[in-house]
């Protein structure tokens, strides 16, 4: 059978003419855009399970297309801020173009490599206190020159790491009110809209993205980890078996270095929610042993609403040696495993959720040094 991606490039070949629907729901495509957007059921219980709350700041660390932000965004009523990432310039347009057509303004996006999501300060970065930039017609503005400073001529863009630094619930913005006058990074940006865009409109920023060099330690309430992954709970899936033990277990690296940089951005007392469209233990259960074994602040907790299956006790032992280490008992039921094969009909998925508890110290040295 010919893969999707190769059916493009040859010029005669065997098509198959689905004439029959699968589904009764008629084509929601281009019908009621900015109105609906249809998901998966998994996907939209990921952002009730993330739960973001009034007040609050959240990272979606892999979100291209955009469907658990803008989900996200609508819990919060399109208030606050929902920082949404992708490392593709493409899909973070994307991501721009979903939220412009549902009117969603809470939502600022990114091209960042997640695996680069903590900003490494060092000398060359440039040290404004509000420490944002974004290219308008060649020209990149400081934010603090939307205050009535300097413009800087520079060609390229650059975020640095966007957030004032939050311990627990105060945020170091408040810390330095005596200093200067404190003006909050959604006004900034809400300022750079209104030059750009003129007042009312929301925030499609015509074809630029911005680049973010990440953002400080501690700095989101909460963080959703939808992560890469082998997708073997997608279906209909006409092309299997491409995957190999070593692909897989590549996830599951690739996974576990994106949830090491989560967990040094959210908060003490901040929430983790890591989930994927797979159903290989590898990129779930496992992970979930990995980052309960290696951080010993974290904890699962349970998710609301819970519709999914519990996940998988136990271990796998491979014919190579490698032992996979899964849940322990009593975990199961804190995490949601959605079985194709169920009665509830869904794609593969899962989901976990985890609590950040105080990190120590040690935490810091080892982050600062890994
Ligand atoms: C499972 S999809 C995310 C789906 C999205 N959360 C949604 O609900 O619409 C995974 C995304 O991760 C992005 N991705 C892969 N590697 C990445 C990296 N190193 N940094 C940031 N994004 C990455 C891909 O471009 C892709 O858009």
């Amino acid at each position: 059978m010919m893969s999707r991606a190769g059916m493009f490039r040859v010029s005669e070949g065997i098509a198959v003419d689905m004439s029959n629907r699968v589904y009764k729901l008629p084509s929601f495509h281009d019908v009621l855009e900015g109105e609906i957007f249809l998901q998966n059921l998994p996907s939209i219980v990921t952002a009730h399970a993330l739960d973001p709350q009034k007040g609050e700041r959240i990272l979606d660390m892999c979100a291209a297309p955009g469907g658990k932000t803008t989900a996200i965004a609508m819990l919060m009523k399109d208030e606050e801020e929902v920082v949404a990432v992708d490392r593709s310039h493409n899909k973070v347009l994307v991501i721009q173009k979903l939220a412009a057509e549902m009117g969603l303004n809470c939502i600022t996006a990114f091209k960042l490599d997640a695996l680069k999501a903590v900003w490494q300060r060092n000398d060359s970065d440039i040290t404004t206190d509000l420490c944002c930039s974004e290219e308008i017609d060649g020209v990149t503005i400081q934010s603090s020159d939307l205050l009535g400073s300097h413009v800087e001529k520079n060609s390229s863009i650059i975020m640095e790491g966007m957030s004032a630094e939050k311990s627990g619930k105060e945020s170091v913005s408040n810390e330095k009110a005596n200093e200067r006058t404190y003006v909050s990074k959604a006004d900034i940006r809400k300022n750079i809209r209104r030059i750009r865009n003129g007042s009312g409109r929301n925030q499609c920023n015509g074809g630029r993205v911005q680049n973010s060099k990440g953002f400080s330690p501690n700095s989101f309430d909460r963080v959703l980890l939808d992560a890469p992954c082998s997708a073997l709970g997608l279906r209909p899936r006409l092309f299997a078996g491409e995957d190999t033990i070593e692909s897989l277990r590549n996830h599951a690296k690739y996974q576990r270095r994106m949830f090491d940089q989560a967990v040094q951005l959210a908060r003490p007392g901040g929430i983790i929610v890591y989930s994927t469209c797979t159903i290989n233990p590898g990129e779930n259960e496992a992970l979930v042993r990995y980052a309960l074994d290696r951080y010993t602040f974290l904890s699962l907790v349970p998710q609301h609403p819970r519709i999914g299956g519990p996940g998988l006790v136990g271990h796998c032992e491979f014919p190579d040696g490698y032992i996979e280490e899964w849940l322990r008992p009593g975990e199961e039921e804190l995490v949601q495993r959605f079985d194709p094969s169920s009665p509830h009909d869904t794609i593969g998925f899962f989901i976990a959720k985890f609590i950040v508890g105080p990190k120590d110290a040690q935490f810091g040295k080892s982050c600062a040094s890994s």
